[in-house]
């Protein structure tokens, strides 16, 4: 018999601030994380047009090519959570398909990320659950643990606590510590009115590029000029 360590559950975002956040691009959450934080590499899995999702993770790290402790959280998530699989990046290999995404869609989960490959891409297509993996393999996995539920794991690259807001839309997957959504959910309404101002400044034929000409040195670079 192998190990699944559980950790109690981490704090979770009010549902107020999910709603909120669900309406933001990633790029403007990681625009509004100095645009240095967030998961890199994961993306979903072709097929359906996803909506965008929001939703606290659900963290599990997995052996490479395992995926027992994976169907033991698809049975302690709850509605609305975030699966997020730290498979440790490993493609030789799908830690899940189509009968785990149907029966994550069964059971209320917000979204799947999987920091590893996954399989049944045609049947993930047609959309049972949104999921974001790093890439696809139909190689299965097999059953046999260990791992860990509800710690800290790693995907794309990010650190992700249990409990932390994750979005995830067609440019990828964002990770938002817990300590810092409401601040950083602010921050993204403020820069996507900041946008949808430009774009009508851009249809009126208004918008300021000055900024551009102010930030360059331009240098003739004419026949003679040294390269
Ligand atoms: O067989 C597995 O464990 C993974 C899989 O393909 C599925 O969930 O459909
Ligand atoms: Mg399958």
């Amino acid at each position: 018999m192998s190990t699944c360590r559980l950790h109690p559950p981490g704090p979770r975002p009010d549902p107020a601030l999910l709603a909120r956040a669900r309406a933001l691009p990633t790029s403007i959450l990681s625009d509004s994380m100095e645009r240095a934080q967030g998961a890199t590499g994961l993306h979903w899995v072709p097929g359906a047009a996803w909506p965008r999702v929001a939703g606290p993770a659900f963290t599990v790290r997995t052996r490479p090519g395992d995926n027992l402790v994976v169907h033991r959280a698809l049975d302690l998530a709850g509605p609305g959570d975030v699966l997020v699989v730290d498979g440790g990046g490993a493609l030789d290999r799908a830690v899940l398909g189509e009968i785990m995404a149907r029966y994550a869609a069964a059971r209320g989960l917000a979204a799947l990320v999987v920091d590893g490959a996954v399989r049944d891409r045609e049947g993930l297509g047609e959309g049972p659950v949104p999921v974001f993996a790093r890439g696809i393999n139909h190689l299965g996995p097999y059953k046999d643990g260990p791992g860990e539920l509800r710690g800290t794991v790693q995907a794309g690259g990010a650190v992700v606590h249990d409990g932390d807001l994750i979005v995830g839309d067609a440019d990828g997957v964002v990770v938002v510590p817990h300590e810092r959504a409401a601040e950083v959910v602010a921050a993204g309404e403020e820069r996507l009115a900041a946008e949808e101002e430009m774009f009508r400044q851009i249809a009126a034929g208004t918008l300021d590029r000055s900024w551009v000409t102010a930030a360059l040195a331009e240098t003739p670079a004419g026949e003679g000029s040294a390269r």
